[in-house]
Protein backbone atom coordinates (compact mmCIF):
# COMPACT_ATOMS: atom_id res chain seq x y z
CA UNK A 1 0.00 0.00 0.00
CA UNK A 2 1.22 3.37 -0.93
CA UNK A 3 2.45 5.62 2.06
CA UNK A 4 1.93 9.50 1.91
CA UNK A 5 2.87 12.22 3.88
CA UNK A 6 0.11 14.99 5.72
CA UNK A 7 2.61 18.16 6.47
CA UNK A 8 0.27 20.27 8.82
CA UNK A 9 0.78 24.09 9.66
CA UNK A 10 -1.52 26.71 11.57
CA UNK A 11 -2.65 28.42 8.36
CA UNK A 12 -2.45 32.58 7.65
CA UNK A 13 -4.84 35.01 5.74
CA UNK A 14 -5.46 34.43 1.73
CA UNK A 15 -4.38 37.89 1.64
CA UNK A 16 -2.83 41.30 3.80
CA UNK A 17 -6.16 42.58 3.83
CA UNK A 18 -8.63 43.53 6.51
CA UNK A 19 -11.43 41.14 4.59
CA UNK A 20 -9.13 38.02 4.33
CA UNK A 21 -7.87 38.45 7.95
CA UNK A 22 -11.58 38.52 9.39
CA UNK A 23 -12.35 35.24 7.50
CA UNK A 24 -9.41 33.61 9.01
CA UNK A 25 -9.37 34.91 12.33
CA UNK A 26 -13.01 33.60 12.42
CA UNK A 27 -12.18 30.19 11.57
CA UNK A 28 -9.43 30.44 13.70
CA UNK A 29 -11.19 31.77 16.98
CA UNK A 30 -14.21 29.64 16.25
CA UNK A 31 -12.05 26.20 16.98
CA UNK A 32 -12.84 25.41 20.72
CA UNK A 33 -9.64 24.21 20.93
CA UNK A 34 -8.25 27.46 20.75
CA UNK A 35 -11.34 28.97 22.40
CA UNK A 36 -13.13 26.90 24.58
CA UNK A 37 -15.72 29.58 26.07
CA UNK A 38 -19.00 28.80 25.86
CA UNK A 39 -20.53 30.33 22.60
CA UNK A 40 -23.32 32.50 23.65
CA UNK A 41 -20.69 34.45 25.83
CA UNK A 42 -17.38 34.18 23.52
CA UNK A 43 -19.61 34.70 19.36
CA UNK A 44 -21.17 38.11 20.94
CA UNK A 45 -17.52 38.99 21.97
CA UNK A 46 -15.84 37.56 18.58
CA UNK A 47 -18.55 39.56 16.27
CA UNK A 48 -18.91 42.33 17.95
CA UNK A 49 -15.77 43.52 18.96
CA UNK A 50 -12.60 41.17 18.32
CA UNK A 51 -12.88 40.35 14.49
CA UNK A 52 -13.97 44.29 13.58
CA UNK A 53 -11.79 45.90 15.58
CA UNK A 54 -8.55 43.33 15.27
CA UNK A 55 -8.95 42.50 11.34
CA UNK A 56 -8.05 45.60 10.09
CA UNK A 57 -4.87 46.24 12.87
CA UNK A 58 -3.46 42.74 12.13
CA UNK A 59 -3.88 43.32 8.22
CA UNK A 60 -1.81 46.09 8.79
CA UNK A 61 0.90 43.84 10.38
CA UNK A 62 0.62 41.55 8.13
CA UNK A 63 1.49 44.03 5.16
CA UNK A 64 4.33 45.08 6.93
CA UNK A 65 6.23 41.16 6.56
CA UNK A 66 4.23 40.55 3.67
CA UNK A 67 6.50 38.70 0.83
CA UNK A 68 5.91 38.75 -3.24
CA UNK A 69 5.41 35.35 -3.07
CA UNK A 70 2.64 35.65 -0.10
CA UNK A 71 2.13 35.30 3.29
CA UNK A 72 5.58 33.62 4.77
CA UNK A 73 3.99 30.98 6.26
CA UNK A 74 2.48 29.67 3.06
CA UNK A 75 5.50 30.34 1.28
CA UNK A 76 7.85 28.60 3.87
CA UNK A 77 5.66 25.65 4.33
CA UNK A 78 5.26 25.25 0.22
CA UNK A 79 9.10 25.30 0.55
CA UNK A 80 8.89 22.84 2.64
CA UNK A 81 7.00 20.47 1.13
CA UNK A 82 8.99 20.07 -2.39
CA UNK A 83 11.92 19.98 -0.16
CA UNK A 84 10.74 16.94 1.80
CA UNK A 85 9.09 15.74 -1.15
CA UNK A 86 12.69 16.23 -3.25
CA UNK A 87 14.55 14.40 -0.36
CA UNK A 88 12.61 11.32 -0.10
CA UNK A 89 13.12 11.12 -4.02
CA UNK A 90 17.09 11.58 -3.23
CA UNK A 91 16.55 8.36 -0.75
CA UNK A 92 14.76 6.76 -3.75
CA UNK A 93 11.49 6.31 -1.97
CA UNK A 94 7.98 7.45 -4.07
CA UNK A 95 6.35 9.40 -1.31
CA UNK A 96 3.69 12.05 -2.03
CA UNK A 97 3.60 15.06 0.02
CA UNK A 98 0.67 17.44 0.66
CA UNK A 99 0.34 20.27 2.64
CA UNK A 100 -2.90 21.27 4.57
CA UNK A 101 -3.78 24.22 7.11
CA UNK A 102 -5.77 23.99 9.87
CA UNK A 103 -7.50 27.06 8.78
CA UNK A 104 -7.63 28.74 5.67
CA UNK A 105 -6.09 27.00 2.53
CA UNK A 106 -4.95 24.56 1.67
CA UNK A 107 -7.46 22.86 3.78
CA UNK A 108 -7.15 19.15 4.83
CA UNK A 109 -9.64 17.89 2.35
CA UNK A 110 -7.92 19.27 -0.12
CA UNK A 111 -4.88 17.59 0.78
CA UNK A 112 -6.18 14.44 1.69
CA UNK A 113 -7.80 14.48 -2.38
CA UNK A 114 -4.66 15.19 -3.85
CA UNK A 115 -2.96 12.10 -1.82
CA UNK A 116 -5.89 9.92 -2.72
CA UNK A 117 -5.45 10.64 -6.33
CA UNK A 118 -1.69 9.49 -5.90
CA UNK A 119 -2.82 6.05 -4.74
CA UNK A 120 -2.10 6.88 -1.32
CA UNK A 121 -3.79 4.15 1.18
CA UNK A 122 -1.81 5.40 4.16
CA UNK A 123 -0.61 8.48 5.68
CA UNK A 124 1.61 10.13 8.19
CA UNK A 125 0.31 13.07 9.70
CA UNK A 126 3.03 15.26 10.69
CA UNK A 127 1.67 18.80 12.38
CA UNK A 128 4.56 20.96 12.29
CA UNK A 129 4.67 21.96 15.72
CA UNK A 130 7.67 20.20 17.31
CA UNK A 131 5.82 20.88 21.13
CA UNK A 132 2.56 19.60 21.73
CA UNK A 133 -0.16 21.43 22.09
CA UNK A 134 -4.18 21.06 22.86
CA UNK A 135 -4.40 24.15 20.72
CA UNK A 136 -2.58 23.05 17.57
CA UNK A 137 -1.59 19.53 17.60
CA UNK A 138 -4.97 18.39 18.85
CA UNK A 139 -7.06 20.38 16.23
CA UNK A 140 -4.90 18.86 13.81
CA UNK A 141 -5.92 15.62 15.19
CA UNK A 142 -10.16 16.66 15.08
CA UNK A 143 -9.85 17.72 11.60
CA UNK A 144 -8.39 14.47 10.40
CA UNK A 145 -10.89 13.02 12.12
CA UNK A 146 -14.47 15.00 10.61
CA UNK A 147 -12.30 14.41 7.55
CA UNK A 148 -12.48 10.56 7.92
CA UNK A 149 -15.94 10.21 8.71
CA UNK A 150 -16.76 10.59 4.64
CA UNK A 151 -14.69 7.62 4.24
CA UNK A 152 -15.61 3.87 4.13
CA UNK A 153 -12.26 2.28 4.25
CA UNK A 154 -10.26 4.84 6.26
CA UNK A 155 -6.54 4.60 5.34
CA UNK A 156 -4.07 3.26 7.88
CA UNK A 157 -2.20 6.28 9.72
CA UNK A 158 -0.14 7.50 11.86
CA UNK A 159 0.10 10.94 13.38
CA UNK A 160 3.03 12.45 15.08
CA UNK A 161 2.22 13.97 18.59
CA UNK A 162 5.39 15.63 19.17
CA UNK A 163 9.07 16.16 18.90
CA UNK A 164 10.70 18.67 21.46
CA UNK A 165 13.56 16.42 22.09
CA UNK A 166 14.19 15.11 18.93
CA UNK A 167 18.25 15.18 18.54
CA UNK A 168 18.03 16.29 14.76
CA UNK A 169 15.69 18.97 15.41
CA UNK A 170 17.69 20.01 18.91
CA UNK A 171 20.76 19.65 16.12
CA UNK A 172 19.19 21.85 13.43
CA UNK A 173 18.46 24.18 16.07
CA UNK A 174 21.88 24.69 17.44
CA UNK A 175 23.09 24.69 14.18
CA UNK A 176 20.93 27.80 13.14
CA UNK A 177 22.39 29.23 16.12
CA UNK A 178 26.11 28.25 15.48
CA UNK A 179 26.04 29.84 11.94
CA UNK A 180 24.59 32.87 13.36
CA UNK A 181 26.94 33.07 15.92
CA UNK A 182 29.41 32.71 13.26
CA UNK A 183 28.41 35.83 11.17
CA UNK A 184 27.37 38.23 13.94
CA UNK A 185 29.24 37.45 17.15
CA UNK A 186 27.87 35.53 19.99
CA UNK A 187 25.03 38.23 22.36
CA UNK A 188 25.48 38.10 26.04
CA UNK A 189 22.36 35.87 26.17
CA UNK A 190 20.28 33.53 23.68
CA UNK A 191 16.73 33.71 24.71
CA UNK A 192 14.13 31.15 23.49
CA UNK A 193 10.76 32.48 22.89
CA UNK A 194 7.87 30.26 22.47
CA UNK A 195 3.96 31.36 21.57
CA UNK A 196 2.36 31.15 24.99
CA UNK A 197 -1.16 29.26 25.63
CA UNK A 198 -3.31 30.43 28.23
CA UNK A 199 -1.90 28.51 31.35
CA UNK A 200 -5.78 27.07 32.14
CA UNK A 201 -4.76 25.24 29.56
CA UNK A 202 -1.75 23.58 31.35
CA UNK A 203 -3.35 23.08 34.47
CA UNK A 204 -5.90 21.25 32.71
CA UNK A 205 -3.01 18.94 31.21
CA UNK A 206 -1.72 20.52 28.26
CA UNK A 207 2.26 19.50 28.23
CA UNK A 208 3.15 22.69 25.99
CA UNK A 209 5.24 24.63 28.40
CA UNK A 210 7.18 21.92 29.72
CA UNK A 211 7.87 20.30 25.95
CA UNK A 212 9.05 23.93 25.89
CA UNK A 213 11.96 24.15 28.81
CA UNK A 214 13.01 20.82 27.87
CA UNK A 215 13.56 21.91 24.28
CA UNK A 216 15.60 24.78 25.56
CA UNK A 217 17.20 22.80 27.53
CA UNK A 218 18.51 20.71 25.39
CA UNK A 219 19.37 23.66 22.72
CA UNK A 220 21.37 25.29 25.25
CA UNK A 221 23.84 21.98 26.60
CA UNK A 222 23.93 21.25 23.00
CA UNK A 223 25.86 25.03 22.69
CA UNK A 224 27.24 24.78 25.92
CA UNK A 225 25.68 27.81 27.39
CA UNK A 226 26.21 28.18 31.00
CA UNK A 227 22.29 28.92 33.05
CA UNK A 228 22.69 32.76 32.98
CA UNK A 229 23.24 32.65 29.32
CA UNK A 230 20.17 31.60 28.37
CA UNK A 231 16.32 31.77 29.11
CA UNK A 232 12.80 30.37 28.01
CA UNK A 233 9.61 33.06 27.40
CA UNK A 234 6.30 32.90 26.02
CA UNK A 235 4.76 35.44 23.47
CA UNK A 236 2.23 36.32 21.64
CA UNK A 237 -0.62 36.88 24.18
CA UNK A 238 -3.63 36.69 23.32
CA UNK A 239 -6.76 37.87 25.23
CA UNK A 240 -6.76 38.84 29.36
CA UNK A 241 -6.16 35.88 31.44
CA UNK A 242 -2.98 34.39 32.35
CA UNK A 243 -0.65 33.24 30.15
CA UNK A 244 2.24 31.24 30.51
CA UNK A 245 5.38 32.87 32.21
CA UNK A 246 7.62 34.93 32.08
CA UNK A 247 6.39 36.89 29.13
CA UNK A 248 8.63 38.14 26.31
CA UNK A 249 7.48 41.42 26.29
CA UNK A 250 8.04 42.07 29.84
CA UNK A 251 11.55 40.57 29.58
CA UNK A 252 12.75 42.82 26.55
CA UNK A 253 11.77 45.98 28.58
CA UNK A 254 13.99 44.27 32.14
CA UNK A 255 17.22 42.89 30.13
CA UNK A 256 18.94 45.26 29.84
CA UNK A 257 18.50 46.93 33.33
CA UNK A 258 19.86 42.85 34.12
CA UNK A 259 23.09 44.04 32.45
CA UNK A 260 22.02 41.99 29.23
CA UNK A 261 22.82 44.72 26.59
CA UNK A 262 23.32 42.07 23.11
CA UNK A 263 20.35 39.62 22.85
CA UNK A 264 20.12 37.04 20.49
CA UNK A 265 16.33 35.33 20.32
CA UNK A 266 15.15 32.24 18.54
CA UNK A 267 11.69 31.40 18.30
CA UNK A 268 11.37 27.13 18.41
CA UNK A 269 8.30 26.81 18.67
CA UNK A 270 7.71 27.87 14.96
CA UNK A 271 8.83 25.78 12.56
CA UNK A 272 8.40 28.71 9.43
CA UNK A 273 8.64 31.98 9.82
CA UNK A 274 5.40 33.66 10.19
CA UNK A 275 3.76 36.92 11.71
CA UNK A 276 4.58 36.15 14.79
CA UNK A 277 8.44 35.79 14.32
CA UNK A 278 9.03 38.38 11.91
CA UNK A 279 6.87 40.86 12.98
CA UNK A 280 6.69 40.60 16.68
CA UNK A 281 9.69 39.40 17.69
CA UNK A 282 12.07 40.62 15.18
CA UNK A 283 10.04 44.15 14.71
CA UNK A 284 8.49 44.87 17.91
CA UNK A 285 10.66 43.45 20.47
CA UNK A 286 13.75 44.93 19.35
CA UNK A 287 12.24 47.97 19.66
CA UNK A 288 10.92 47.51 23.04
CA UNK A 289 14.53 46.08 23.75
CA UNK A 290 16.37 49.20 22.87
CA UNK A 291 13.74 51.42 24.28
CA UNK A 292 14.62 49.56 27.23
CA UNK A 293 18.77 50.54 27.34
CA UNK A 294 19.50 47.19 25.03
CA UNK A 295 21.97 47.92 22.46
CA UNK A 296 22.12 45.31 20.13
CA UNK A 297 19.18 42.42 19.40
CA UNK A 298 19.02 40.05 16.46
CA UNK A 299 16.34 37.17 15.66
CA UNK A 300 17.54 33.90 14.52
CA UNK A 301 15.12 33.26 11.69
CA UNK A 302 12.57 29.81 12.39
CA UNK A 303 14.77 26.73 10.65
CA UNK A 304 12.21 26.93 7.53
CA UNK A 305 13.50 25.01 4.71
CA UNK A 306 17.08 24.23 6.39
CA UNK A 307 18.29 21.47 4.89
CA UNK A 308 19.21 19.70 8.66
CA UNK A 309 15.02 20.83 9.25
CA UNK A 310 13.97 18.86 6.06
CA UNK A 311 16.14 15.79 6.97
CA UNK A 312 14.62 15.78 10.83
CA UNK A 313 11.20 15.72 8.99
CA UNK A 314 12.35 12.62 6.64
CA UNK A 315 13.91 10.74 10.14
CA UNK A 316 10.15 11.39 11.80
CA UNK A 317 8.38 10.23 8.91
CA UNK A 318 11.15 6.85 8.11
CA UNK A 319 10.57 6.20 11.77
CA UNK A 320 6.83 5.56 11.32
CA UNK A 321 7.88 3.22 8.45
CA UNK A 322 9.37 1.07 9.87
C1 LIG B 1 3.37 26.91 18.62
C2 LIG B 1 2.43 27.29 17.85
C3 LIG B 1 1.23 28.02 18.25
C4 LIG B 1 0.46 27.92 19.42
C5 LIG B 1 0.66 27.01 20.61
C6 LIG B 1 -0.62 28.87 19.28
C7 LIG B 1 -1.61 29.09 20.24
C8 LIG B 1 -2.56 30.11 20.16
N1 LIG B 1 -2.62 31.15 19.25
C9 LIG B 1 -3.70 31.96 19.51
C10 LIG B 1 -4.07 33.14 18.81
C11 LIG B 1 -3.49 33.62 17.62
N2 LIG B 1 -2.34 33.14 17.02
C12 LIG B 1 -2.14 33.80 15.84
C13 LIG B 1 -1.14 33.59 14.93
C14 LIG B 1 -0.29 32.49 14.91
N3 LIG B 1 -0.19 31.51 15.87
C15 LIG B 1 0.74 30.57 15.48
C16 LIG B 1 1.14 29.42 16.18
C17 LIG B 1 0.63 29.02 17.42
N4 LIG B 1 -0.48 29.49 18.06
C18 LIG B 1 1.25 30.98 14.20
C19 LIG B 1 2.26 30.21 13.40
C20 LIG B 1 0.63 32.18 13.86
C21 LIG B 1 0.96 33.06 12.66
C22 LIG B 1 0.09 32.85 11.45
C23 LIG B 1 0.52 33.70 10.28
O1 LIG B 1 -0.34 33.95 9.43
O2 LIG B 1 1.67 34.15 10.13
C24 LIG B 1 -3.17 34.78 15.68
C25 LIG B 1 -3.36 35.67 14.45
C26 LIG B 1 -2.62 36.93 14.46
C27 LIG B 1 -3.21 37.86 15.47
O3 LIG B 1 -4.39 38.22 15.37
O4 LIG B 1 -2.48 38.20 16.42
C28 LIG B 1 -4.01 34.68 16.79
C29 LIG B 1 -5.26 35.48 17.09
C30 LIG B 1 -4.35 31.41 20.64
C31 LIG B 1 -5.62 32.00 21.26
C32 LIG B 1 -3.66 30.26 21.04
C33 LIG B 1 -3.91 29.31 22.16
C34 LIG B 1 -5.00 29.15 22.80
FE1 LIG C 1 -19.76 32.77 16.07
FE1 LIG D 1 -1.17 31.57 17.77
Amino acid sequence: MKTGVLLVNLGTPAAPTAKAVNAFLSQFLHDYRVVDMPRALWCPLLHGIILPFRSPKVAKLYRSIWWPEGSPLMVVSRRQQRALHEAFIREGIDMPVALAMSYGEPSMATAWQELKAAGVGRVIILPLYPQYSVSTTASVFDSWARLMKAETCLPAFRFIHDYHEHSGYIQALADSVRDHWAEHGQADMLLLSYHGIPKRFQDKGDPYGQQCHRTSELVAEQLGLERHQWRTTFQSRFGREEWLKPYTDEAMKTLPGEGVKRLDVICPAFSADCLETLEEVAEQNKALFIKGGGEQYHYIEALNDRGSHIQMMLDLVCRELA
